[in-house]
């Protein structure tokens, strides 16, 4: 495990491993932590965990699991097992689902992966919420979604930074807030709703942000990195 302090996740999001590596291999484990989400595990399996672990960093494995509770606990087991530092389902899968996967980590203890639900996707917005039969706001129901994820144990919850200060003061401090949609001024927002700078998600109170396409799919992902490590400095 590294001993990182940075607050950022560089989502690891490409078509093949070959990028993912390259970029690893010019990056270093005190500047953030990878993610490591469903098209490159999709590709490449646990193989590319061990690949990025034995480049001394932590690992964000955001497969999101949402299915029954005997299935999701089977499977957070199995993060855990492969030894990443971070895993995600989503909180919509319900308090019997949340308790489940809280459970099955129990037996690793301290070097249990921080348990963390998805809320609301940043991708999002209220008119989307509709579609899905939600009639509450926005704000209300990543507040219910966070508060289930909070009653069960978890570590914490993934949602947009906009929510951040209000779940901080809700939760309090120790309540992981992790915030996709996260985007340096002039870069494309592309498929997000709600999104942010880093300036400004450090400010709101998230406790890492993650990091894609305006890393990923610049000329020059090392300095986009460092460019924000610098912002935020
Ligand atoms: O769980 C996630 O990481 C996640 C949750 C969410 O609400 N929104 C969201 O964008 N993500 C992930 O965060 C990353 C964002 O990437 P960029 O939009 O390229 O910065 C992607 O890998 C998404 O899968």
């Amino acid at each position: 495990m590294s001993m990182s302090t940075s607050p950022i996740i560089v989502a690891l999001d490409y078509d093949n491993q070959r990028s993912a590596l390259e970029l690893a291999d010019k990056i270093e484990p005190k500047d953030c932590r990878l993610k490591i989400g469903k098209e490159m595990f999709s590709l490449c399996g646990p193989e590319l965990v061990r690949e990025l672990h034995q480049r001394g960093f932590d690992i964000f494995l955001d497969l999101k699991f949402h299915d029954i509770p005997n299935t999701v606990a089977k499977s957070v087991a199995a993060a855990a097992e492969l030894g990443v530092w971070m895993v995600d389902v989503h909180a919509s899968g319900g308090a019997r689902m949340l308790e489940a996967a809280k459970k099955a980590l129990l037996p690793y203890g301290d070097s249990a992966p921080k348990l963390i639900a998805v809320t609301v996707l940043t991708s999002m917005d209220e008119s989307d919420l509709r579609g899905i039969g939600i009639t509450s706001s926005l704000e209300e129901h990543a507040e219910r979604l966070a508060r289930l994820a909070k009653e069960n144990g978890l570590d914490g919850v993934v949602c947009s930074a906009h929510e951040a200060r209000h779940l901080k003061s809700l939760f309090g401090p120790a309540f992981q807030l992790v915030t996709p949609g996260i985007r340096p001024v002039g870069s494309d927002i592309g498929d997000q709703r709600r999104v942010m700078t880093p300036p400004q998600a450090l400010d709101a109170g998230v406790d890492y942000m993650v990091i894609g396409r305006p890393i990923t799919q610049s000329a020059n992902p090392a300095q986009a990195l460092q460019n924000i490590l610098t912002s935020l400095a």
